[in-house]
């Protein structure tokens, strides 16, 4: 039986997974309304795919609820399947079968399907569609899986780390395909730890780390600061005396070196902010380049949450 419409897309309370010692999901709650792209954003290991999994129905909690468009992903999997479209990470699919012949198996089970040719053309796979998955490009297999999560018209699709290992342009493809989905209704839940991806594409952002929620929010809520709303980048020579640059600055301003080389004044940024990190730059005989200001962006928000950075 299907829950009523007006429930949400997902909802997740308490959610614990464990693996022998390791604790993957630590208390997860997480509720994301029908018709929103929701990214999961967390480094490696975070616990992103196997609540995603859970969600899917394919592993079971230890502990905590989840519903899925209402229902038990595990008791009610068969009720599910046809309303939810899933794209695991690594895909995977019979080795001979052809791009094109898998896509249109994969549509022939749904009872309103969309139409494969239309799939296969805007996500750039027309030349491969008579090609073997196994002789398909790594970025080829992975739009093709996307493209299978998608060919039942879903309501809700799971896409875990739905872009990694792809070129430039395709991740493009993937992304306007995804607005696309966005436009006509469709619930996304999407695991990423690109930070572009999750700005780009996501109307909440959850950010995980070590199995709980640190933070959620729009992406420009996330970023907004009530205290800085901007910030200072620029490069110079790896080593500067930061304590030094931070003591020339008004109150309030502090300066971090990040990757070596790459420094962020945060603070109220000013033109005399301005000034003063470029004359203090001068005066060690440093160049400031590449000066930049902005508001912080989700990265320095991880950062600034959790002590680590996104990417590993
Ligand atoms: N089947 C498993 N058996 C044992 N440990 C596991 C298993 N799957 C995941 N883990 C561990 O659980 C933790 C969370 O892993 P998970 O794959 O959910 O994180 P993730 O955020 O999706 O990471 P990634 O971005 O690398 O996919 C990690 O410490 C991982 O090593």
């Amino acid at each position: 039986m299907n829950a009523p419409e007006n429930t949400s897309a997902v909802a997740i309370s308490g959610l614990v997974k464990r693996y022998g010692s390791t604790t993957a999901v630590d208390g997860l709650d997480l509720e994301m309304p029908r018709g929103q792209v929701l990214a999961l954003l967390g480094p490696n290991g975070a616990g992103k795919t196997t609540t995603v999994e859970i969600c899917e129905g394919f592993r079971r909690a230890d502990a905590g609820t989840v519903r899925v468009l209402g229902c038990d992903p595990v008791g009610q999997h068969a009720s599910l399947r046809p309303r939810v479209g899933v794209m695991p990470q690594g895909g995977g699919a019979y080795p001979a079968v052809r791009a094109g012949e898998m896509l249109r198996l994969v549509a022939a089970c749904a009872a309103d399907p969309l139409d494969p040719n239309w799939l296969l053309e805007v996500l750039g796979l027309e030349p491969a569609l008579g090609t073997p998955y196994k002789r398909l490009s790594g970025g080829q297999q992975q739009r093709l899986s996307l493209a299978c999560a998608l060919v039942g018209r879903p309501e809700l699709v799971f896409l875990d780390e739905p872009t990694a290992g792809l070129d430039t342009q395709s991740r493009r493809l993937v992304w306007e395909l995804l607005g696309a989905l966005r436009r006509d209704g469709v619930s996304v839940l999407l695991t990423t730890h690109l930070i572009d991806e999750a700005e780009a594409l996501a109307d909440q952002v959850v950010i995980v780390d070590h199995g709980k929620v640190v933070t959620r929010g729009s992406p420009a809520e996330l970023t907004a600061d009530a205290n800085a709303s901007q910030q200072l980048r620029f490069r110079a020579q790896a080593g500067l005396n930061v304590q030094l640059l931070t003591d020339a600055l008004p109150e309030g301003c502090v300066v971090l070196e990040g990757d070596p080389g790459a420094y962020v004044v945060r603070g109220r940024v000013d033109p005399q902010v301005v000034s003063t990190v470029t004359s203090w730059c001068a005066q060690q005989g440093v160049l400031a380049e590449e000066l930049r200001v902005g508001r912080r962006d989700l990265e320095e928000v991880f950062l600034e949450l959790t002590g680590r950075e996104l990417r590993s």
